[in-house]
């Protein structure tokens, strides 16, 4: 931990990060967590705002509206340039990570494939957004939360930070230099505090993970299932969040899913997996796992949820699968019991695929405020047809609406670009992270 210079990957010393001893503040909190793995926030397209304090280093030095901190300008250097070797740089990063630190092997899963874009992924977002104080500390907190899970411990950060000091020195010869070392050095520092304290903070509350036994495994087609968990403690949350779970058959892989009810007064949680292919976690749910498995939970996260205090009608499109928060969403809003305009279109390729059309119906018979439309893109059908956007762009006016996307990330994408294209304002549309539906799709 306190080693004022530390050898690069290539062997050169990496300049003068300070006498404190690399990555760590004076006074940082003992915690949790582990390394960067990526859970980026749901988040309104406009742009999350953030609740909590500046965090130390560059992103509290620069000042936002007068353009890029001198440390972001170095640190978008360094990212351009290590950008078309990304892959080596993290495939770098990890052996060096387990060469000096072989006792951190034991907390990734046996295969790494995913791990490796993820923490790549989320270092990448956080130095993006290293001028940005309030979208930097929540997905850092969130990430630094998510972490508990994973065995995480504080004394675990300075290893990664020198780590990836050394695959950067490596990887980005032409911009690194003792002043880009330096802002990498301070970004990281921040970055990881906010991290330790936020699960420092979380481990206050609420348990790291939490187990749950599958108390029912519904098969709705060959390859997708409702899976319902009880939790062995109670487990908060809201309707349109989602978690990740693991597997007892692939150990310290997890992958994120959403609910797809609001919390019930049983306590359970349901969930729709649909078995992808070579999609370890969503392959053993669906055909493997059964009633009486056990299953872990990590906390919830997201915030696709629905503002109460609005009176504004939801405008919601369920891709697939992305059915499932929607439903959550529908429930949420029945049981507050307020009347206000809920549109749904519930996208699929085929008919066939409308898996969970007799629910969403039958919530339709009970609130007269719910609209559903089935739609098909790919098949034949009796009624609606063609890409999700494009349908709801012939229904509307949409302007007294708040819209929810969730499903596949291309059809969130063309979703928000026609919404924002028939003048929905962006800070109107949620959805979750793009990054982390793209990294969980198996
Ligand atoms: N919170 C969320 O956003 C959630 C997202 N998902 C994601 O939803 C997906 C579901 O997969 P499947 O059921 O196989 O969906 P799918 O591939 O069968 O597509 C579902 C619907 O989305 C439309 N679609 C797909 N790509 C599109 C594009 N580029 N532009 C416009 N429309 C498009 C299809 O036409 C269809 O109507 C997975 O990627 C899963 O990760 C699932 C649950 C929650």
């Amino acid at each position: 931990m306190n080693a004022p210079t530390t050898p690069s990957a290539d062997g050169r010393t990496t300049g003068d990060a300070g006498e404190r001893g690399w990555f760590t503040r004076p006074g940082a909190h003992e915690g949790p967590p582990r390394l960067p793995e990526g859970a980026a926030p749901s988040r309104r397209t406009g742009g999350p705002a953030g609740r909590r304090p500046a965090p130390p280093g560059p992103a509290s030095a620069g000042a936002p509206a007068a353009g890029p901190s001198p440390d972001a300008l170095l640190i978008r250097r360094t990212l351009a340039e290590i950008e078309p070797s990304a892959d080596k740089a993290v495939s770098y990063f990890y052996a060096l990570l387990f060469l000096r630190h072989p006792g951190l092997r034991a907390l990734f899963p046996a295969a790494m494939d995913t791990q490796r874009d993820r923490l790549f992924r989320a270092l990448l977002t956080a130095a993006r957004h290293v001028d940005d104080t309030a979208t930097l500390t929540e997905y850092l907190s969130q990430l630094g939360r998510g972490h508990r899970k994973y065995g995480t411990e504080s004394a675990h950060y300075p290893a990664v930070g020198e780590c990836l000091i050394g695959a950067l020195a490596h990887y980005a010869r032409d911009s690194w230099n003792a002043d880009a070392e330096a802002a990498w050095v301070r970004a990281y520092t921040a970055i990881s505090q906010i991290m330790i304290d936020a699960a420092a903070e979380d481990a206050r509350t609420s348990p790291a993970w939490w187990q749950a036994e599958i108390v029912s495994h519904e098969s709705r087609t060959p390859d997708i299932a409702v899976v319902t968990v009880r939790p062995d403690r109670p487990y908060s949350f809201r309707a349109g969040q989602y978690t990740s779970l693991e597997t007892p058959w692939w150990p310290r892989v997890w992958r994120n899913y959403s609910f797809s009810c609001a919390p019930r007064p049983d306590g359970l949680l349901s969930f729709h997996v649909k078995a992808v292919p070579a999609g370890w976690v969503s392959r053993a749910l669906v055909h493997r796992a059964r009633p009486g498995d056990v299953i872990r939970l990590g906390p919830p996260t997201g915030s696709m949820t629905v503002d109460h205090g609005s009176d504004n009608g939801l405008l919601c499109l369920g891709g697939g699968t992305g059915i499932a928060p929607i439903k959550a969403l529908v429930e949420d809003v029945a049981r507050h019991g307020r009347s206000r305009p809920v549109d749904v279109f519930y996208g699929a390729r085929h008919n066939d695929d409308l898996y969970d059309i007799d629910t969403m119906l039958r919530l339709q018979k009970t609130h007269r405020w719910l609209m559903v439309r089935p739609v098909i893109s790919d098949g034949p059908t009796l009624g609606l047809s063609g890409q999700l956007p494009q349908v709801v762009r012939k229904y509307g006016p949409w302007n007294s609406y708040d819209a929810y996307l969730s499903g596949p990330p291309g059809m969130i994408r063309s979703g928000v670009d026609t919404l924002v294209g028939i003048g929905m304002p962006a800070d109107r549309i949620r959805h979750d992270s793009l990054d982390e539906l793209t990294a969980s799709a198996t």
